[in-house]
């Protein structure tokens, strides 16, 4: 099971977590026996004409000490921490290559933010828990531990136990803050969430906004938002701020009572005044691990919810997946569909109702139809985006869930409506970064599907960065770019769902021409809503609701006079060129 995942790390690492924590008990351990030195020293320098040598001697052990705590300091510090950043690492691929696995349905389901800031806080507050945290609870604890049994054992117990009184209610008092604080905290990111979304959803839509002049509504309610997230900060800070005085406030009533309590006992020749000084620096050395509970605790939690989340998108099972025994095979372009019927997830009505149809090798199906009609589902499921039942379609006469994955789609190629262009260089983008294709073949490819003369003015070629910091693609050239991408890997189907309506009918009319001509003996799939691209496909079907309305050659449909006929004189009416 994926939610495992964490522990595949701690394994493969332990031996460097064992060592990591060992230096840091060492360093820990070591640091405490610090003020004990100092003490005898201070007693020994007590007396008159005290000997310089072993004063000379504890010297040495501190000089030792502060050495030996910098050196187990150094190595826990670069195995704890830096085994944090490998696991911040491990987890961001582990999750990233799972995301690659789950289905268009999942993404249907989540927004795009949620799963960024998955991406990026949730792992970092795993690191800060497995990292920082638990280095400063083991170390805190170690040093809490000997610290406080110093001080009873080695100075005297009831001045420990007098003084370490005000300790539980400090922790209490923090603890109780802290919940305060993490829940404020809590409405703090929430609050975040929302300003964050709220520029994400503006940037990307500037254009909407700006042509329905809606930026003065919009300004306004981000200021909304963004005085509700500054509110929610200053309710924080009431909280926050009243923490780290508290707890100052408390360890100075523990140090007013070392110092009543412990004067007495030095004036009393109870306990030598090294001791007193001993113990002061344990008292000291307390003090910081102490502070950082409250800090820890919340990292643990905040960490421990984000486990949870990044738990939960791990547990998610892909749904499409290759069966135990799937065909390593590639389709060559035999297509059927046998009664195919599709529900979305989700969908009271199907997608596709009892679809049927056979497209031999070589051969071209057009399809069209209103939209919402189920083309582009059509075009999902034989790309097996989405499961169906067994033996509704077959490619080569095989079940389409029988074939490996990756085997069956790299025998499509398949250019969606809205094609993805990504910040890289036209040729990267056309190889999509395959670096198996030559020059020549991208230029043969670009030039099949008429985009060759646009690479051509660009400044730098086929070198051109494309996207955010680089050249924008008009529609009409993004969509050439991708067909340029799907035919230079020469697929046994070749699939466009409305991949030419940004072009023009003249261009899609030289397109078509010079697809039918590298296309020959290759199976092809021409969704669209213009009649002039499918009129010379083999077989057209109209699909309407889910079902085909009718199908047959585009002479054969149109002497039928139904929806295809419709469509036709429709789009004669509009002015698109006689077919
Ligand atoms: N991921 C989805 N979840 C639920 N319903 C969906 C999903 N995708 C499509 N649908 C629904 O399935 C039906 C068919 O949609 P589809 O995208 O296949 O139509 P289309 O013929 O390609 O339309 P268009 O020509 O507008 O692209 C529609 O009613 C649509 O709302």
């Amino acid at each position: 099971m994926k939610a495992f995942f964490l522990l595949r790390f701690f394994k493969s690492r332990k031996f460097s977590y064992a060592a990591g924590f060992a230096f840091m008990f060492a360093a820990s351990f070591i640091q405490t026996l610090f003020p004990k030195v100092l003490g005898s020293s201070v007693d020994l320098m007590k007396e008159r004409g005290f000997a310089l040598h072993p004063v000379l001697m504890n010297v040495l052990w501190m000089v030792l000490i502060a050495f030996a705590v910098f050196v187990f300091t150094f190595l826990w510090r670069n195995m704890i921490i830096a085994n944090g950043r490998n696991l911040e690492c491990y987890i961001r691929e582990e999750l990233f290559r799972h995301l690659l696995t789950l289905s268009p349905a999942f993404y249907g389901k989540r927004k795009t933010g949620d799963l960024i800031a998955h991406a990026i806080n949730d792992i970092s507050a795993v690191r800060m828990t497995f990292g920082p945290a638990t280095a400063m609870s083991f170390n805190g604890i170690v040093i809490c531990i000997s610290s406080i049994y110093f001080m009873f054992a080695a100075v005297d117990a009831r001045l420990a136990l007098l003084t370490l009184a005000p300790l539980p209610f400090i922790i209490a008092l923090m603890l109780y803050i802290g919940r305060k604080i993490q829940s404020r905290f809590r409405i703090v990111q929430d609050q975040f969430g929302l300003v964050s979304d709220k520029v994400q959803e503006n940037i990307s839509g500037i254009r909407v906004i700006k042509a329905y002049a809606q930026e003065r509504s919009e300004i306004e309610k981000f200021g909304a938002l963004s005085s509700g997230m500054a509110q929610s900060n200053v309710n924080l800070i009431k909280v926050s701020a009243a923490l780290p005085p508290l707890i100052e406030f408390g360890f100075a009533v523990c140090f007013v009572i070392n110092l009543f309590y412990g004067s007495r006992m030095v004036m009393r020749g109870d306990i030598s005044v090294g001791d007193f000084v001993a113990f002061n620096g344990y008292l000291s050395l307390i003090v910081s691990p102490i502070v950082s509970i409250g800090r820890v605790v919340t990292i643990f939690q905040r960490g421990m919810a984000s486990l949870g989340r990044l738990y939960d998108i791990m547990s998610v099972q892909p749904d499409v997946t290759d069966s135990p025994h799937a065909l390593r095979l590639r389709p060559e372009g035999e297509i059927e569909l046998r009664h195919l019927t599709f529900y979305h997830d989700g969908a009271r009505v199907p997608a596709l109702s009892d679809v049927s149809l056979r497209l031999s090798k070589g051969r071209t199906l057009g399809i069209i139809g209103p939209t919402g009609a189920g083309k582009s589902t059509l075009a999902a499921l034989l790309l097996r985006l989405y499961n169906t039942e067994p033996g509704q379609i077959l490619l080569d006469g095989r079940d389409i869930g029988d074939y490996s994955l990756t085997y069956l789609r790299e025998s499509y190629a398949f250019v969606p409506q809205d094609t993805f262009v990504f910040a890289s260089s036209v040729k990267d983008n056309i190889v999509f970064f395959k670096d198996t294709y030559g020059d020549e073949e991208v230029e043969a490819a670009s030039r099949l599907s008429l985009i060759a003369d646009s690479i051509s003015r660009f400044p730098d070629g086929y070198d051109t960065l494309l996207g955010d910091r680089g050249v924008n693609l008009s529609g009409g050239q993004k969509q050439r770019m991708a067909i340029a991408r799907a035919l230079i890997r020469n697929p046994a189907v070749l699939i466009l769902d409305d991949a030419l309506s940004a072009v023009d009918t003249v261009t899609e009319g030289r397109i078509l021409e010079s697809l039918r001509r590298a296309r020959k003996g290759k199976t092809n799939i021409i969704i669209s809503h213009r009649i002039s691209a499918l009129m010379e496909a083999d077989e057209i079907i109209v699909l309407d609701k889910g079902f085909i309305r009718e199908r047959g050659t585009h002479e054969k449909l149109l002497k039928k006079g139904g929806m295809y006929y419709d469509l036709y004189t429709a789009q004669q009416e509009d002015g698109q060129p006689q077919a």
